[in-house]
């Protein structure tokens, strides 16, 4: 298929990002409180662009799996407003936070209620009320789902090695859900909730499958439609705002899109009405996004005019 006049070049501006991306001195910090993820070599680099007429096009190690981490917040959140609708919003707010992922200092002035669904106290919320009374295995299985049907590709799994490395040292997740269940904001015993939580973040996917399982952000015809527009455009504005945590201003001031980073490295970055785009490269900024795929896509957004501000 051929790519649309404003595709053109493409391949030269990813080729470019690889080499930039190989000849990086400075590659971050790889993530080790989740033991499982700190042997992770951080040497690699994968890039893979899903454009609106179809085609793929990846660089580098775009077909190695990794732990996609806190850019599952986003399939979650999908599936709890499939369930909820817009009453997920009592108990979940839409406003950056501009702390730590990982942060509890807001949730006792705010009686409980986390600032937006990608921080991981709104993201532990959105898992609790995703449950909606049905077992963690019958949430994890509508959640792959849900991501294979996106990425149109059966081969997605959950690493359960990752998840219990992450359950025997989650202890700043343990306090969050227990912090929110004191305030009426969890309908599930802790344990519960935070398994299905600590699953969901250890779902692992290559960038080529990634920058597939995010076309349905694109708002483009001929993607996956797995929501409603109205609700795509929502997920995008909450992306854009909150989906860096403390680095979400950093990130639409030099990216200018809406994207969703986890601690595996990976982000997924939407490019309205023209691409899905993953990158991924395990280390890691001083707010815990990938550091190399920030400036790739920062240079990708510009050289090819991505920007959702002109
Ligand atoms: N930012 C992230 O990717 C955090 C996800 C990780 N599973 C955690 O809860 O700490």
């Amino acid at each position: 298929m051929t790519a649309d006049p404003g595709t053109a070049g493409l391949d030269a501006v990813l080729g470019d990002i690889l080499a930039a991306a190989r000849a990086s001195t400075d590659r971050g910090r790889v993530a080790d409180y989740i033991p499982e993820l700190a042997g992770v070599d951080p040497g690699q680099f994968g890039l893979s662009v899903a454009l609106a007429d179809g085609s793929q096009h990846s660089v580098g190690d775009a077909d190695v799996p990794f732990s996609i981490q806190s850019v599952s917040k986003v399939f979650a959140l999908a599936i709890a407003l499939g369930r909820l609708g817009d009453r997920l919003w009592a108990r979940v707010g839409r406003e950056p936070s501009g702390l730590a992922f990982n942060s509890i200092l807001q949730l006792e002035h705010e009686q409980g209620i986390p600032r937006n669904p990608f921080i991981n106290a709104g993201a532990i919320v959105v898992t609790d009320a995703a449950l909606a009374g049905h077992a963690p295995r019958e949430y994890l299985g509508e959640l792959l789902r849900f991501i294979r049907a996106a990425a149109e590709d059966d081969d997605i799994h959950i690493n359960d090695a990752v998840a219990r490395s992450e359950t025997e040292t989650g202890h700043r997740n343990f306090a969050l859900a227990h912090y929110m269940r004191a305030h009426g904001n969890l309908d599930n015993p802790p344990e519960l909730t935070l398994g299905a939580y600590f699953h969901q973040c250890a779902v692992e996917m290559t960038c080529a499958q990634l920058a597939r399982a995010g076309r349905f952000l694109m708002g483009a015809p001929g993607m996956p439609r797995l929501v409603s527009a109205d609700r795509v455009r929502r997920i995008n504005a909450l992306m854009l705002t909150c989906g860096h945590y403390d680095g979400s201003g950093d990130f639409a001031f030099r990216v200018g899109l809406p994207g969703k980073s986890g601690v595996g490295g990976g982000i997924l970055v939407i490019a309205p009405g023209r691409a899905s785009v993953a990158v991924w490269s395990p280390g890691l900024n001083a707010q815990g996004n990938s550091k190399l795929g920030t400036e790739a896509v920062e240079m990708l957004a510009r050289r090819m005019g991505w920007s959702v501000f002109g």
